[in-house]
C-alpha cells in the first residue's frame, strides 16, 4: 500500500485556485519533499492530506483513508509539525510533550523524545523560556510522540542554527531507517537534497515537476560547466560530456584555475520556478 496516493486533487478559495489538479503518490518509508514557492499550494495540498482542509476535487488516500472521513484511529498514525509555532504555554517541555504522550495508544517514552530532538538540558524549561529554535524542536517533539507511520513535516527547520539543523537532519534518518514514512515542505534546497529519496515542485497549484534530487527537471542530464584559465584568459564552456573536455584540456597542458560544475538542485529549482510559475 502507499502511504499517500492523491489524484487529481483540487481546491479553490472564492475565485482563487491554490490547487489545480495535484497528483502524488508517496511510497511507505520514502521521505518525500513538496518544494515550491510562496503561495505554491504546499500547505493548502498537505492539510487536505491531513484533514485539517477540504478539498473541492480528486481523490486522496492516506495510510489507505480518505482524510475527509477519517477516525481518531488513523489520526493516532499521522504526526503534524505544523509551520506555526507551539503557543507558549505555561508548562514545562517534559509536562508538554507527556502531555502529548497521553493522546496516543501506543506513545515513545517521554524522555526518549525529548531526548531525539535535543531538549534534554531543557526538559525542566518552561516553553515560554525557550528560544524560537528550541521551541520549533518542541513542535518536531510532539509530532513524533505519538509513533507516527506518516510524519508531516512542513518547513521543520525555520529558524535553527546550522547546527540544530543538521542534528534535525540526522533525526529525520534516524526516523525514516525506522520505517517512517515522511512528508516534508521546505524551502531549503540543500534539506530536500539531504534528507528525501525523491520530491515534487509545486508552482501555481501544479506539479511541474517529480524525481530523485539527482533526476529532478533533468539535471542529470543539463550541461555541466567546464571553467579554466589559460593564456588567452579566462573560459567557460557548457557541456553535456565534461569529461572529455576536461581530458581535452589536460591533454593541452598549461591550464590553471580548472573546475566543473554541475547544475545544482537550486539552479535546477529556479528554472522550473522561473518557467512556471
Ligand atoms: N484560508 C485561505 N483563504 C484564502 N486563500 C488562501 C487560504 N489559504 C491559502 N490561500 C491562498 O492559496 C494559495 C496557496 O497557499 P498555500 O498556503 O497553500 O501556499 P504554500 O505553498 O504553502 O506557501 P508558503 O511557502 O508561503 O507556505 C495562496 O495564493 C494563498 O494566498
Amino acid at each position: 500500500m502507499n502511504a499517500i496516493e492523491v489524484r487529481g486533487l483540487r481546491k479553490t478559495y472564492g475565485g482563487h485556485t491554490a490547487v489545480a489538479g495535484v497528483d502524488l503518490t508517496v511510497a511507505e518509508g520514502e521521505v518525500f519533499a513538496l518544494l515550491g514557492p510562496n503561495g505554491a499550494g504546499k500547505t493548502t495540498t498537505t492539510e487536505i492530506l491531513e484533514g485539517y482542509r477540504r478539498r473541492d476535487g480528486g481523490e486522496v488516500r492516506v495510510l489507505g483513508v480518505d482524510p475527509a472521513t477519517a477516525d481518531r484511529r488513523w489520526r493516532a498514525d499521522i504526526g503534524i509539525v505544523l509551520q506555526t509555532a507551539t503557543d507558549a504555554a505555561d508548562l514545562t517541555v517534559r509536562e508538554m510533550v507527556g502531555q502529548f504522550a497521553g493522546y496516543y495508544p501506543d506513545p515513545r517514552g517521554v524522555d526518549e523524545v525529548i531526548d531525539l530532538c535535543g531538549l534534554t538540558e531543557k526538559a525542566g524549561a518552561r516553553i515560554s523560556s525557550l528560544s524560537g529554535g528550541q521551541r520549533r524542536r518542541v513542535d518536531v517533539a510532539l509530532g513524533i510522540v505519538g509513533r507516527p507511520k506518516l510524519l508531516f513535516l512542513d518547513e521543520p527547520t525555520t529558524g535553527f542554527d546550522p547546527e540544530v539543523r543538521r542534528q534535525f537532519w540526522d533525526l529525520v534518518r534516524s526516523l525514516a531507517a525506522e520505517g517512517t514514512t515522511i512528508l516534508l515542505t521546505t524551502h531549503y534546497l540543500d534539506e530536500a537534497e539531504a534528507l528525501a529519496g525523491r520530491l515534487a515542485v509545486i508552482a501555481a497549484g501544479r506539479i511541474v515537476a517529480e524525481g530523485t534530487p539527482r533526476t529532478v527537471g533533468g539535471r542529470d542530464r543539463a550541461p555541466a560547466t567546464v571553467s579554466w584559465v589559460d593564456a588567452g584568459g579566462q573560459h567557460h564552456l557548457n557541456t553535456t560530456d565534461p569529461v572529455r573536455a576536461v581530458t581535452e584540456l589536460a591533454a593541452r597542458g598549461r591550464v590553471s584555475e580548472l573546475q566543473v560544475r554541475q547544475p545544482s538542485l537550486e539552479d535546477v529549482y529556479l528554472n522550473l520556478i522561473g518557467a512556471k510559475a
